[in-house]
């Protein structure tokens, strides 16, 4: 008989199922941040209230595919609103088959191309049963409804940060996909949430995994985590052959349907880097506590290796549906739309060290991560600026690591920069990386 169940029968549980269900988010003993909250000891009371903030990208379609799975069997969720940035007629499908109390769309022209076409279709009646708003301040006050029982951030990169900011002001339970977030203001961000009693509930499948993991220990009691990395769709390419690849090349992720951005960081190994410094701040790891294994079947997603020898692993078909439903559903675990892994199959999983040569972005992470203060911020709005770049074909794929070491190099270092200094930073590294390689890319063309 499984925990859940037990706790269903008896609404008190057995006094090992309550301990279990007190341990809080992402720090089962010692918290990295946020302090536990009464709505974090019990198990979450249904209907689940859910804003999607990101609901037309990757994440947040397979979020409203987890809603919808649900919403045939147990009514657990209640969608209450979805944030997206330009992509209107997304959101406009999005609004008619799932129905939100609220839309708040970045772009102000996009919220009003959206409330045009409900209008002439039909559905949801906006200013009747729907409320569209526009601007990055409406998908952070979203990001903050009093109504939102979890947020799930999944704006991709540095744009994210502002929504959940505000969801951990709010003190909200946030399953955190945009792990730019941590990246740029991970100090700032874990110190809020310990002020605000929000938590991070990670929805990243590495991260997904450690917290998993980590159930049954203590960070105190954890030697190191293991990232697990599929290596991308160039592993065990040399530099010298990745100088002329394409886009097209490096938008075909071996194991997972992603947006472009992260499938570009994959290929990269930039998504690697963001990752650790990710898990420096969800849980509390020193940088040495953090390592890298590249596993291409991406069924193994992370691993804890405990001070006594023993290491634990999750590991589960790649669909980003069951992170995110865990992340939903935590402290509890529910029937969903994912399958488990056939076991009645010959199959083989490898492991092997990742190529530090070919793929420098793990390391520049890793320099970024031991600088701290600005450094990580800059890494990362340089790497966004680069990967636009190369997506539009101005850039090649070796001069991404080159833009970011020439950032880390020159960027305008603040060992315990505030929020602001790290949006000034953000604007400088971006700016660099146009200013240096359009430039110089057009020099040369
Ligand atoms: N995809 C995956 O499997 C995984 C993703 N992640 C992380 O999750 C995040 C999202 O990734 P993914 O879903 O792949 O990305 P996508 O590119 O598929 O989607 C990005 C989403 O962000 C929205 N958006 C962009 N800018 C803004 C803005 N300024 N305000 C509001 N919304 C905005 C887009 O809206 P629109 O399209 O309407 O403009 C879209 O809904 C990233 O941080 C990524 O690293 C982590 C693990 C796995
Ligand atoms: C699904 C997910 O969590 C991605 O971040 C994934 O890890 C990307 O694959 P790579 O391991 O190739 O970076
Ligand atoms: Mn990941």
């Amino acid at each position: 008989m499984t925990v859940e169940r037990r706790a269903d029968s008896d609404p008190k549980g057995s006094a090992r199922d309550r301990a279990a269900l007190e341990e809080p988010a992402c720090r089962p003993r010692s918290q990295p941040h946020g302090t536990r909250t009464r709505r974090e000891d019990e198990p979450p009371t249904c209907p689940i209230r859910v804003v999607i903030l990101g609901s037309t990208g990757s994440i947040g379609r397979s979020t409203l595919e987890v809603l919808s799975h649900d919403a045939q069997r147990d009514r657990r969720f209640e969608l209450l609103g979805l944030a997206a940035g330009g992509n209107w007629a997304e959101a406009a499908r999005q609004v008619r088959e799932h129905r939100p109390r609220i839309v708040a769309m970045h772009d102000a022209q996009a919220a009003q191309r959206l409330e045009d076409a409900l209008r002439t279709e039909g559905g949801p009646f906006p200013g009747r049963d729907l409320e569209i708003q526009a601007g990055p301040e409406a998908v952070a006050n979203l990001a903050a409804h009093p109504q939102a029982d979890r947020v799930i951030s999944a704006i991709v990169g540095a744009a994210g940060l502002r929504a959940t900011w505000a969801a951990v002001a709010a003190g909200k339970l946030v399953g955190l996909a945009n792990k730019e977030s941590l990246v740029v203001a991970g100090a700032l961000l874990t110190d809020l949430a310990r002020r605000t009693g929000a938590t991070l509930l990670p929805v990243d499948s590495e991260h997904s995994a450690i917290f998993q993991a980590l159930a049954s220990g203590d960070t105190s009691e954890v030697k190191r985590v293991i990232l697990t990395a599929s290596g991308g769709p160039f592993r065990g390419r040399s530099a010298a052959s990745l100088a002329r690849v394409t886009p097209a090349e490096a938008l075909r992720h071996p194991t997972w349907a992603m947006g472009p951005k992260i499938t570009i960081d994959s290929a990269t190994l930039m998504n690697k880097a963001l990752e650790v410094i990710e898990a420096r701040w969800l849980f509390d790891l020193a940088p040495e506590q953090i390592d890298v294994v590249v596993h291409p079947q991406s069924v193994v997603h992370s691993m804890v290796e405990f001070r006594d020898g023993s290491t634990l692993a999750q590991l589960s078909p790649p669909d980003m549906k069951l992170p995110i439903q865990y992340a939903l559903s935590h402290p509890r675990r529910w029937e969903g739309p994912c399958r488990s892994i056939d076991w009645t199959q010959a199959t083989t999983w490898t492991f092997e060290p990742p190529d530090r040569e070919a793929f420098p972005c793990l390391d520049l992470g890793l320099r970024a991560l031991r600088d701290g203060g600005t450094a990580p911020a800059a890494l990362n709005a340089a790497n966004e600026a680069a990967v636009s770049l190369f997506l539009e074909g101005t850039i090649g794929f070796n001069d991404i690591p080159r833009a970011l070491s020439a950032v880390l190099d020159h960027h305008p270092y603040d060992p315990q920069p505030s929020l602001d200094r790290l949006w000034e930073v953000d604007a400088w590294a971006r700016n660099e990386v146009l200013r240096k390689w359009i430039v110089s890319s057009t020099s040369s063309a």
